[in-house]
């Protein structure tokens, strides 16, 4: 394509090379590339520009100072939204419908049971997200939740070609920062919650929501709609930012105006949900455990319905639910007959959910084996120690990806808030001598890694993947 037409700037008046492909890595630049240069947490991408040029960029996006010289210099003050909206036309063809979720917690889930609900219904559906990208005969790693802007666009557009009409996307805060999910139109945004994460990227939780406002502010498309959970502290603010635009809202939760939980009730494998849905009243038994669950369900649902699903259809197909990976997934049953749970909890307020949802179905102790990753948020380690020992009855401090952290000054940050807790940094240690502890009323959760398939230990050029599966070796150290 040529370039004034990826710059949808029919006065452009500048050189008008040929665009042949997108890269915003130096190292990823062939002849006719676009390079995209922005300024990084570790690196300008500014001082990569005579590299890319010398390796055959045809033309730079980067802010009006940056100096470019041998290729057209497209220039704004906010390359990364200006790439993005140029990737999205050279790109193109995207899936019909594609839909956005927010939060701290409960992105994954939700696309994915977006991804299952649309399926149910009959539509070619995709997820895109900290799974990777699932479609409904296959799934593939990303390594990240939103993976960088070139590599998720193509990613939509591939969708599209394979003939995916509906894709339900995470929107992580680091992503909505960096502009790394946009271009698209998204025809409906989520907001499942805001809790205590991410602190040492966002540095408050104010600078924190503002990333995730994004979303309802500048991304969602004009007569788009906004699905926001009612129950959460600041559900008030994503609303205010949707209606103060084109923008059509739906609340859902019990102080859900949409669909209105009215009632919940445990069962032994899932539970009863009420629903009212304007004047109609639905049953539904969700195959689900903890209040936690039935919030991403109902997010789902309500990602569905605005997208044009029929109401009824789409909350009896809640009882359809499959379970998402590594999210109270029940990994194996120990020798006692304990019950042992892998989630994916790695935020105090995902901690909590976890051990909430368990706690119903346990008649003796919950034992929680947990921990907190490295180069990560530090102030939310004792967070999680202290919610941790309120709400468990035995805790086992492991370690879960320490990255280029020591590893015991994670573990001692925790436990320095959860006294009485046992430290054992070995992740299969810890699991083992939590199946030893359990008696047969009790309950083991082994929360942080979830679907993860790896310790990841080292920082940069040293960082290596160690293999570990929460749920095989609970398999195994249960046998
Ligand atoms: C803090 C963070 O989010 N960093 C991400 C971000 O890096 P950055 O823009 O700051 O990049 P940088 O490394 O400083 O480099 C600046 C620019 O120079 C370019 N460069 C750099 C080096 C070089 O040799 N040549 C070159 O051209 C880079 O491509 C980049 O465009 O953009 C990169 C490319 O898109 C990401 O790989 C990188 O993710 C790092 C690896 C990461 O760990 N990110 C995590 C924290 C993250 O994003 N997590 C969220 C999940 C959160 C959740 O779900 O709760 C996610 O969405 O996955
Ligand atoms: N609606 C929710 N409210 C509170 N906690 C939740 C909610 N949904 C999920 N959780 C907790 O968070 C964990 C992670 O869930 P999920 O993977 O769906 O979230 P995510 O937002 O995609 O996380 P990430 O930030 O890693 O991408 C779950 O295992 C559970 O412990
Ligand atoms: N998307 C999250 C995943 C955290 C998972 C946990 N196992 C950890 O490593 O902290 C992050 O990158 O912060
Ligand atoms: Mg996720």
């Amino acid at each position: 394509m040529r370039l004034a037409a990826l710059l949808d700037d029919a006065d452009w008046a500048g050189p008008n090379p040929v665009v042949t492909g997108l890269a915003i890595d130096h190292r990823k630049v062939a002849p006719g590339t676009l390079f995209g240069a922005f300024v990084g947490e570790r690196f300008n991408g500014e001082d990569f520009i005579p590299d890319a040029v010398a390796a055959g960029a045809v033309a730079v996006v980067a802010r009006p100072d940056a100096k470019v010289d041998g290729a057209v210099h497209v220039a704004d003050a906010n390359p990364r939204r200006a790439f993005a909206h140029i990737a999205a036309r050279f790109f193109h063809r995207f899936p019909a419908t594609c839909v956005a979720v927010t939060g701290t917690n409960g992105k994954t889930s939700t696309v994915e049971m977006t991804r299952q609900l649309w399926r149910m219904a009959g539509f070619n559906a995709a997820s895109i997200g900290t799974l990777g990208i699932t479609t409904s005969v296959d799934s593939a790693s990303t390594g990240l939740t939103t993976p960088d802007i070139v590599t998720f666009l193509s990613n939509m557009s591939g969708l599209a070609v394979e003939g995916v009409t509906h894709a339900a996307f995470e929107a992580s805060s680091h992503g909505l920062d960096q502009y790394r999910t946009e271009g698209l139109p998204v025809k409906a945004a989520a907001f499942t919650n805001l809790s205590h994460d991410h602190l040492d990227y966002h540095g408050t939780m104010e600078a924190y929501l503002a990333a995730k406002m994004r979303l309802f502010r500048e991304v969602v498309q004009p007569g788009g709609a906004a699905i926001v959970w009612a129950d959460d502290a600041h559900s008030a603010a994503v609303i205010e930012a949707a209606r103060a635009r084109d923008v059509r809202v739906l609340t859902v939760g019990q102080a859900g105006e949409a669909l209105r939980l009215v009632s919940r009730t445990p069962t032994q494998l899932g539970q009863l949900l009420v629903i009212a849905a304007g004047d109609v009243t639905h049953k539904v038994t969700l195959p689900l455990i903890g209040a936690y669950q039935a919030a991403n369900a109902l997010v789902a649902a309500g990602l569905v319905i605005a997208t044009g699903g029929d109401v009824a259809l789409t909350l009896a197909n809640l009882a359809r639910l499959q379970p998402v990976r590594g999210r109270l997934e029940r990994a194996a049953i120990a020798r006692s007959g304990a019950p042992i749970y892998v989630d994916y909890a790695h935020t105090p307020d995902a901690i909590e959910a976890a051990l909430d949802a368990l706690r119903p179905h346990a008649t003796g102790r919950l034992i929680l084996v947990f921990g907190a990753g490295g180069d990560r948020d530090q102030a939310k380690r004792p967070e999680m120690g202290r919610v941790a020992a309120a709400k468990a009855d035995l805790l086992i401090i492991t370690d879960d990806n320490p990255r280029g952290e020591d590893p015991a000054v994670i573990r001692d940050a925790i436990a320095a808030a959860a006294p009485g807790a046992q430290v054992i940094g070995d992740r299969r240690a810890a699991i083992a001598a939590a199946i030893a502890a359990a008696r047969a009323d009790d309950i083991i959760c082994i929360a942080g890694k979830g679907h993860e398939q790896g310790q990841i230990v080292g920082r940069g050029d040293d960082m290596r993947v160690i293999p570990f599966d929460d749920v095989s070796v609970a398999r195994e150290e249960a046998a």
